[in-house]
């Protein structure tokens, strides 16, 4: 809808033929944005040899763990200057790789032809046309810039960057930092609870970045403050909500059975965890999510342990 709002011709492919099939006879998705209207300019398809045909951009925003599997059947279909967009928010299990990683490693695109998109934008906001800005980032700035051009809305305001991988990293690990907060609203506690754990979280993140290369400024911007704030607050944040159920006493089991939509915090907690090893970076938030979420520690317990951790400096 951005990009069609923005001027673009849009072809968007749907698992589902019968999918495709309604968003182009309602102009509505009915299963995941009921009531919202699509631009004319947006037509969908089941094929994706017919989505990717010619197309100047190509977006990607399937759940991080399907990316691979997905990417390596489109691949032959993609148009040969094409730029790769990356929408998703997390890193992938085993390998440990961004998706801009993931993306290069199974096209072969260079660098300078994989983009991301990141920042506090959440698709109900988006889609209800409410004031955003956003993070296009890509190693080559010219490329940034044709992507921020082809997106830039009256309601989307996107911002160039050159460091994707801090921009990469603030997307995915705000999700698990989104988690954590929810569980703690889960449980009752409050905002001092909520400002402490986005800030420490912030922490947590510029360590990873810095150790990864990253730069540290664009985690005080969109895709890592920016982001924080709008998952950490909104009852729409998946990640926020999954965090919610589980801190109310809800088994893991129930809260993936009340998930429709992908929170990618649940599975990229593990992999932002090994990140941090791989390169021995402190990441304590971290470590509490994966140990409620995938070990069956207690939500109550996990707060006194990290609450009684070795005091230290701010700045360490
Ligand atoms: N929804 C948001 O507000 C938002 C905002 C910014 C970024 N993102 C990111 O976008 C990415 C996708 O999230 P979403 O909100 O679109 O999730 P979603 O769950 O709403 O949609 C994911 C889509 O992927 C499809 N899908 C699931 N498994 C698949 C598979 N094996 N192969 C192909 N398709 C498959 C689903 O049918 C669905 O259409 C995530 O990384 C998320 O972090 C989401
Ligand atoms: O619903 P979430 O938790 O995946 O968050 C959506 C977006 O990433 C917010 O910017």
């Amino acid at each position: 809808m951005v990009l069609a709002d923005a001027g673009c011709d849009v072809t968007l492919w749907a698992r589902r033929a019968e999918l495709a099939e309604a968003v182009n006879s309602t102009r509505t998705n009915p299963d995941y944005l009921p009531g919202v209207e699509l631009p004319e300019n947006v037509r969908a398809t089941a094929d994706p040899a017919q989505a990717a045909a010619d197309a100047d951009f190509t977006v990607l925003a399937v759940p991080s763990q399907t990316l691979r599997q997905n990417l390596g059947e489109w691949a032959p279909l993609l148009a040969p200057d094409t730029v790769l967009v990356s929408l998703m928010k997390g890193v992938e299990l085993g390998s440990a790789m961004r998706m801009s990683e993931v993306i290069e490693d199974v096209t072969k695109v260079g660098e300078d032809r994989i983009a991301i998109v990141t920042g506090p934008n959440l698709a109900r906001e988006i889609a209800a046309r409410q004031p955003a800005a956003a993070v296009v980032a890509c190693r080559d700035e010219a490329v940034a810039q044709r992507l921020q051009v082809a997106s830039h809305t009256p309601y989307f305001r996107p911002y160039t960057n050159t460091d994707v991988i801090g921009c990469e990293l603030g997307g995915a690990v705000k999700n698990v930092i989104g988690l954590a907060v929810g569980i703690a609203d889960g449980m009752g506690l409050g905002d001092n609870t909520k400002g402490s754990l986005i800030t420490r979280g912030l922490a947590e993140t510029t360590r990873l970045g810095l150790a990864m290369g990253a730069d540290p400024l664009t985690f005080s911007g969109l895709a890592g403050l920016g982001d924080l704030v709008a998952t950490c607050s909104s009852p729409l944040s998946r990640n926020h909500t999954f965090g919610t159920n589980l801190g109310k006493g809800m088994t893991l089991q129930e809260t993936i059975a009340v998930t429709k939509q992908t929170a990618e915090g649940v599975k990229s907690c593990e992999s932002v965890l090994d990140l941090a090893r791989r390169h021995g970076v402190d990441m304590p938030i971290t470590e509490t999510v994966v140990a409620i979420v995938h070990e069956g520690k207690s939500p109550v317990v996990a707060v006194k342990e990290l609450m009684s951790r070795s005091a230290k400096p701010e700045r360490r």
